[in-house]
């Protein structure tokens, strides 16, 4: 296949796999793992992230007005998530192939331990030619404990498995410059990982069965193509559109990937929330780390430390007018940083190696 990937992870949004009627598509993803299969025959590890266990519980239970919102979620997506794996595997079967399971939420990328026995256990599925198929577990995972979306998910576990690339299949053919639906608009066919505001034209509706949005799914994407992943968006809809993309043969949006960084590095910038203490710095400190230039956190640059952390957590960084500049491993915890805080020749509160720039 063309484009040369080795290892990809690709995400299946609701819309695609459901069909208007609220059930489930079960052709689309017959289609869809026939590609899957073809695409694994050419030695390409695939993983797959699925959403479509809310659609798909919608499809198969009526749900009285009386059960709340929350509640009929977690409800439906139990029992949808049987069917969408059980369709999944039974169509992999055609083609003498497996898939495993796997619920994730977000708490499981929170501690390095944890993350990393889930990504052991992910490369021990793909070496035995099994195809991961990656969910969020909707039963445990609500309100604040969620992920955005999918679209986050699917970025976590490329960047956890180190993927080439990460293939989005969405209902429209990828990003357009203007409303999707207005003549005229097109789809922007590459877009840098540096791409000033997206938001501007990208409309903040949804499609009918979708969380995030078109936002989220932009901000990801530029997000994991900064870590080194090539991030396509395509149409679901179409038929054949995995073999074609990976042929360079159909239309969409692809986030150019930059210099691919560390394992460590990846997982650092998805951990925003498992920050615990809070460095707030200069500009000149900020204009620094931001160069692009391999350079560490030095205490000199340090205004003020706003909350406490110990040697070892993830601290969020933070510039004078208080936007996030990057997360980063503290080397020492937040007593010292005090005492060392404006101090020439000290030594760097986070390593370069351990600093992840978010601008
Ligand atoms: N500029 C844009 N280009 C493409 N799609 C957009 C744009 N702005 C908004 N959208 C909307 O984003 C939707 C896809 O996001 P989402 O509903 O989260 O899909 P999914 O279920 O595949 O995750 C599209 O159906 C479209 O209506
Ligand atoms: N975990 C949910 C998916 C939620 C979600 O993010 O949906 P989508 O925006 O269609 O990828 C489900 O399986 O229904």
């Amino acid at each position: 296949m063309k484009l040369g990937y080795k290892k990809i992870v690709v995400k299946v949004g609701s819309n695609v796999i459901t069909q208007a009627d609220g059930t489930l598509d079960e052709f689309r993803i017959q289609h869809l793992v026939t590609q899957l299969a073809e695409i694994k025959r050419q030695d390409i590890e695939v993983t797959l992230v699925s959403s479509g266990a809310v659609a798909s519980g919608k499809g198969l239970m009526r749900m009285s007005d009386k059960v709340e919102t929350v509640k009929a979620r977690q409800m439906l997506a139990a029992v949808g998530q049987v069917k969408l794996i059980n369709t999944y595997s039974e169509y992999l079967e055609d083609h003498s192939m497996m898939c495993a399971q796997v619920l994730v939420t977000k708490e499981d990328f929170r501690d390095r331990i944890h993350y990393l026995n889930m990504k052991n256990c992910m490369q021990t599925l793909l070496h035995n030619d099994i195809i991961p198929v990656v969910n969020e577990n909707d039963v445990v995972s609500v309100t604040e404990l969620m992920f955005t979306d999918n679209d986050e998910l699917a970025g976590l576990i490329a960047s956890m498995l180190n993927a080439d690339a990460l293939i989005i299949l969405s209902n429209v053919n990828g990003i357009y410059n203007g409303d999707p639906k207005a003549e005229g608009s097109k789809v922007i066919e590459q877009i840098s990982s540096s791409a000033a505001n997206l938001a501007s034209f990208i409309q903040t509706g949804k499609s009918q069965f979708g969380r995030g949005g078109m936002i989220t799914k932009s901000t990801m994407a530029q997000k994991v193509a900064r870590l080194g992943i090539a991030v396509h968006i395509a149409n679901g809809k179409i038929d054949n559109v995995l073999t074609s993309l990976l042929n360079k043969e159909v239309k969409h949006t692809l986030f150019i990937p930059e210099k691919i960084k560390s394992g460590k590095k990846k997982w650092i910038a998805h951990s925003e929330t498992a920050a615990t203490g809070i460095v707030r710095l200069n500009d000149g400190a900020r204009s620094v780390l931001t160069s692009g230039k391999a350079t560490s956190l030095l205490p000199v640059g340090i205004i003020e430390v706003k909350t406490d952390f110990l040697k070892g957590d993830i601290i969020k960084i933070i510039g004078e007018d208080h936007q996030t500049i990057g997360l980063g491993i503290a080397q020492y915890g937040s007593d010292k940083a005090r005492e060392r805080m404006g101090l020439k020749n000290q030594k760097a509160l986070v390593h370069y190696d351990y600093f992840y720039s978010a601008i």
